[in-house]
């Protein structure tokens, strides 16, 4: 069996964070691991508290994991720290996977930073370099770049500039602007638009975390980059075209259509979609 290991934070609610990519992993057929960097306290409507793990704990986890179990891919997510992303670059180092899908997670949806601001400059220096791909949404990019992001131009010259920054590729997720949600892949020799259809619904918490954790299990599983990506946008399509409004704020992204669909389970859909 393909494994994936994610490496991010807790979301109490379910949605986003290691929660999501342990039910993505399910859903894509790979057998999920997960080491905790820190512990919100988070439903639909935001982020009450933050605790970040103990150094020690973090490292102690990724030991484990990686003495004993092939890990196939990782996805980074939530780091909170300096001391965190520091720890993470040096591991990475260290027990060099296959590949590593960086998720840079900065601030949640309700504005909570769940990546301390002087924690930006360490994630760029020691983390972006060493990630088979990097998946910033718009706000996340301009931090990144230093630069405004308002149409596909700025898109291209962004990745681009990511890139240069020690990235082997970049995804620069588009839904964050107006219109169709088209997401930008480069690698320096390929720029490549995947297109999405905008899907009108206000529960899309976790989705970052959906797609980055998809295209981790499609490259456990052997893909090539580029089909990880089709492949993983077609995941987070379905799974928002699906979502679950469940709460008063956000509600999540649903793995459980793509999942009982994959076991054979069919005549489910009204189930899960009229919640
Ligand atoms: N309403 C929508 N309909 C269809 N696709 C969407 C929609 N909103 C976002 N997407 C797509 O979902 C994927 C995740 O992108 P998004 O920009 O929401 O990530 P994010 O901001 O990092 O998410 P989060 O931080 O909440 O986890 C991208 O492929 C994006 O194009
Ligand atoms: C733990 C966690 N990771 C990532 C995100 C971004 O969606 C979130 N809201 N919470």
């Amino acid at each position: 069996m393909n494994t994936a290991l994610t490496i991010a934070g807790s979301d109490s609610g379910g949605g986003a964070g290691i929660q999501a990519d342990l039910k993505t992993f399910a859903a894509n057929g790979v057998f999920g691991m997960s080491v905790i960097t820190a512990v919100t306290a988070q439903n639909t409507m935001e982020v009450r508290s933050v605790q970040d793990i103990h150094l020690s704990i973090i490292k102690d986890q990724i030991d484990a994991v990686f003495e004993d179990i092939p890990v196939d891919a990782v996805k980074i997510g939530m780091l909170s720290s300096t001391a965190t992303v520091a720890l993470i670059a040096e591991n990475m180092k260290k027990y060099k996977p296959f590949h590593i899908v960086l998720d840079p997670v900065m601030v949640s949806k309700g504005g909570s930073h769940l990546l301390q601001k002087e924690a930006i400059e360490a994630l760029i220096e020691k983390l972006i370099p060493l990630a088979s791909i990097v998946t910033p949404n718009i706000p996340e990019a301009e931090v990144l770049t230093g630069q405004v992001i308002e149409g596909e131009e700025d898109m291209i010259a962004a990745s681009k500039q990511i890139v240069g920054l020690g990235a082997k590729a970049v995804l620069l997720k588009g839904g964050h602007l107006q219109g169709e949600p088209n997401d930008l892949f480069y690698d320096s020799e390929t720029t490549l638009w995947i297109k999405g259809k905008r899907i009108e619904t206000k529960n899309t918490h976790g989705t970052g975390c959906t797609l980055s954790s998809a295209i981790a299990a499609n490259l456990a599983k052997g893909m090539s980059l580029e089909e990880a990506i089709h492949r993983g946008k077609q995941y987070i399509t379905t799974a928002i075209q699906y979502s679950l409004s469940l709460g008063s704020g956000h509600g999540p992204a649903n793995h459980f259509y793509e999942l009982y669909k994959n076991a054979g389970y069919l005549g489910m859909e009204s189930e899960v979609s009229n919640r």
